[in-house]
């Protein structure tokens, strides 16, 4: 863990967080300082602030802050580019922590992502799974390779489009290559945004342009599909009066005049670009990495399989409804987490000051946690470079384990208030990709291992060599 200072000087060695000890609480100063989990083990060469001090590294430190300071670490401080649906104002994923957060929370929780409510769009991810086998199938009755990032994110997006809006994209018009052409320059924009929004005050200094016109692009472009879609569900509401699918639902706290909170329709349209574009790219990069783990691991492969043929047979599909039973592919996925976390850094700030571990941190304070420093800490991992699943487990877990201290040494999706409510659509996705993809097929890679080198260029921990791969069918086709 490092304490920095935003606001000094590159690469003088100034201090914005400091030891109770030297400068007490009731110290005014408001120094935005930038505190680590961990070193900065994957881009220390790529930030510019300075390390003023490390600290131990345990998870402890995680675990005092996720424990005593939640409430006020709840925020995360980024900079918003006002008219915009991302990154902007309006946005979920920056709203400070406050009445609009507490709402839309409640709803995200209750409304769309509930194990109950997900049950009503089975059938849509059922489909699209068959869609996704097909696709695969294809490509190996042709002896062709295929780049298992991008299959995971026509997978994944789709059944997101058809969650969210109720359709398919539309192929004809070319809204299909529209809204994929807009996903990949957003994962392309939100990379640079992560550092400048770390970088803010040092860039506005210098005169450099958070890339707003870039940004507003992308935005218009979103915002002109989103608001056709919202038209559509706006009159189809008003014909049949029923709630089926995560816009109709927005749409109905829109309309609701007793609501604890007045939405507007550009939350609506800022949730879903946010949901859309941070939703997909990070269940997709751990469906990529998992991949490659197995492949690299063939004892892993071989149980895995053991597991899937035993609970599901050769003779149907894997579904969703599986992965409760197969205890072993739930190990694998969140080992794949562990080692390759989508979202390795996260942002917070301290809303007020207070003192940690004996340091004073002065309010405003921003804290990068490094989830991925965190869950490699020999400290609190055995062997936490290899990918052994068994960990998680139950059976091979020491019983007197905390379970507070399991899940603060555990954060691939982070932790306390803002922790991604996501979690059980992500595990859907990942699961059923994972499961089918090892069902299914065997898989050749050229060479002996899968390259597994990591780029981190902003948000998204990713493979520097995208993993190709060619299928092999290992069953008989599934109609
Ligand atoms: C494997 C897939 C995923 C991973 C690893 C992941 C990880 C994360 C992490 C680390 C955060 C920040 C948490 C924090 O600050 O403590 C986050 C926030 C968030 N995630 Fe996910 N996520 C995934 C998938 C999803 C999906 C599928 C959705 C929804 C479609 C989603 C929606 C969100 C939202 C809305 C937030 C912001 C929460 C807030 O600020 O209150 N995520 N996610």
């Amino acid at each position: 863990m490092g304490l920095m200072d935003g606001e000094g000087d590159f690469g003088k060695s100034n201090c914005g967080a400091i030891p109770a000890t030297k400068s007490p609480i009731g110290n005014q100063r408001t120094h935005e300082a930038v505190i680590f989990l961990r070193a900065l083990l994957l881009f220390s060469s790529s930030v510019i602030f300075t390390i003023s001090s490390l600290l131990s590294p345990t998870r402890s430190v995680a675990y005092e802050i996720f424990r005593a300071h939640d409430v006020n670490i709840s925020s995360r401080g980024a900079v918003a580019i006002d008219e915009s649906l991302m990154f902007g104002s309006s946005g979920f994923i920056y709203a400070p922590y406050g009445d609009y957060w507490r709402f839309m929370k409640k709803i995200i929780v209750t409304k769309l992502f509930r194990p109950q409510v997900l049950e009503h769009s089975r059938d849509v991810r059922a489909e699209e799974l068959q869609r996704f086998y097909r696709r695969i199938l294809d490509k190996a009755r042709k002896n062709e390779n295929i780049e298992i990032g991008k299959e995971a994110t026509m997978l994944i997006s789709n059944i997101f489009y058809r969650m969210s809006m109720g359709r398919s994209f539309s192929e004809e018009n070319g809204e299909a290559e529209r809204v994929r052409g807009l996903l990949a320059e957003s994962y392309a924009l939100t990379k640079k945004f992560f550092f400048a929004s770390v970088l803010r005050r040092p860039l506005e200094k210098l005169g450099i342009p958070l890339f707003k016109k870039d940004i507003m692009g992308v935005s218009n472009r979103f915002n002109e599909l989103l608001e056709r879609i919202l038209v559509e569900h706006k009159e189809k509401l008003d014909e049949e009066h029923k709630n089926t699918d995560m816009m109709d639902e927005l749409l109905a706290a829109y309309r609701d005049e007793n609501a604890e909170y007045k939405i507007t329709r550009n939350h609506i349209k800022s949730l879903f670009v946010e949901l859309f574009i941070g939703g997909t790219d990070a269940s997709v990069q751990t469906t990529q990495w998992t991949m490659a783990e197995i492949i690299n691991n063939p004892n892993v492969l071989e149980r895995l399989r053991e597991e899937i043929d035993s609970v599901v047979g050769k003779s149907r599909l894997i579904q969703e409804t599986d992965i409760p039973n197969l205890t072993y592919l739930q190990a694998v996925v969140k080992e794949g987490l562990r080692l390759h976390p989508p979202a390795p850094l996260f942002v917070r700030r301290f809303q007020e000051r207070c003192e940690i571990k004996g340091f004073y941190v002065p309010e405003k304070t921003t804290l990068v946690v490094n989830a991925y420093a965190v869950m490699r800490d020999p400290d609190s991992w055995e062997d936490p470079e290899e990918f052994k699943p068994e960990r998680f487990l139950s059976c091979s877990r020491s019983e007197q384990e905390d379970e507070k201290e399991q899940v603060l040494k555990y954060l691939p999706f982070g932790g306390g208030r803002r922790a991604c409510p996501g979690v059980n659509l992500a595990s859907i996705f990942v699961g059923t990709a994972i499961g089918l993809m090892v069902q299914c097929f065997d898989w050749k890679i050229s060479g002996d291992k899968v390259n597994m080198e990591e780029t981190y260029e902003g948000m998204n921990l990713s493979m520097v060599h995208p993993l190709k791969c060619t299928p092999i069918p290992r069953t008989q086709p599934f109609s």
